[in-house]
């Protein structure tokens, strides 16, 4: 099956420096597969989703997309200037004009019907998080890409949201890639899971990564038994492999 993205020995400067933020990474995507990137601030995770996306400078290494794949993508940092009056429909047809029907549609699926009429500043954060949702699921893609989407979310707001996702995955079945704090919800959500401190530490199914020694260095050594909680089963087996030994001394 063809990668949706791929990448090789992907090497990343920090802007206008010399430092390392990420030192060779390899990484792909295939079809329908959610993939989570988790790792400490600072790790690297924004910069390689970047990368991936071919928004930032590579110093090394080469990126693959498929011919024609479609992404959407809610980024980790979306500035709402509120002196502008912004309504949620028109903030659909930005940058691309969308019919109604379609607006009331993809607004439905992800959990906000009829909120057209209300402006940006007047939504609750999930509400906000389910707009930008709608929004990168517009253009029907191949490939959700989403950075932190539940931040400044509660707890009970973001188990709803990571169903919301897999719904959405269920439904049209879109590759998923994700990177998040939320390590035990998204642990229960991903097929794969990448733990990044400038490289990648290990990577895997989520039973394998959350007991892997490089994860719990990273984590606390009490993370293991909780996150064996939320762990879904799968019917079918993934690759799985813990690489390349090394410290945790940072990600610079
Ligand atoms: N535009 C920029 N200019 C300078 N340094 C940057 C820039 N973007 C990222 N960095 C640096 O690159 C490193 C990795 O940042 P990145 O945002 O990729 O990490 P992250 O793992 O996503 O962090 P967080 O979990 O805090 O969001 C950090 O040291 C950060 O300060």
């Amino acid at each position: 099956m063809s990668a949706l993205i791929e990448a090789q020995g992907l090497t990343i400067l920090r802007p206008g420096s010399h430092d390392t933020v990420l030192q060779d990474v390899d990484f792909r995507i295939d079809p329908q597969e959610i993939v989570t990137v988790v790792g400490p601030n600072g790790s690297g995770k924004s910069s390689l989703i970047r990368a991936l996306l071919g928004h930032m400078p590579l110093a090394a290494g080469r990126v693959t997309r498929r011919a024609g794949l479609r992404i959407g993508y809610v980024p980790q940092r979306v500035q709402v200037d509120t002196t502008i009056p912004m309504t949620v429909r028109r903030f659909l047809s930005l940058p691309r004009r969308v019919p109604d029907e379609v607006a009331a549609r993809v607004l439905t699926r992800t959990g906000v019907e009829g909120v057209e009429a209300r402006q940006l500043t007047q939504l609750s954060g999930g509400q906000f998080q389910r707009v930008l949702l709608a929004r990168a699921l517009l253009h029907d893609p191949h490939l959700l890409v989403l950075d932190e989407p539940t931040q400044g979310l509660d707890q009970p707001g973001i188990v709803a949201f990571y169903q919301l996702i897999a719904e959405v995955r269920r439904q049209s079945g879109a590759a998923v890639l994700m990177v998040s704090h939320d390590l035990l919800v998204v642990m229960r959500a991903s097929d794969r899971v990448i733990c990044l401190n400038g490289h990648i530490c290990c990577e895997g199914t989520p039973r394998h990564v959350s007991s892997a020694p490089e994860y719990r260095a990273l984590f606390g050594a009490g993370s293991e038994g909780t996150l064996a909680l939320y762990q879904h089963h799968h019917d079918h087996d993934h690759d799985a492999a813990c690489l390349h030994p090394h410290d945790h001394a940072g990600a610079s």
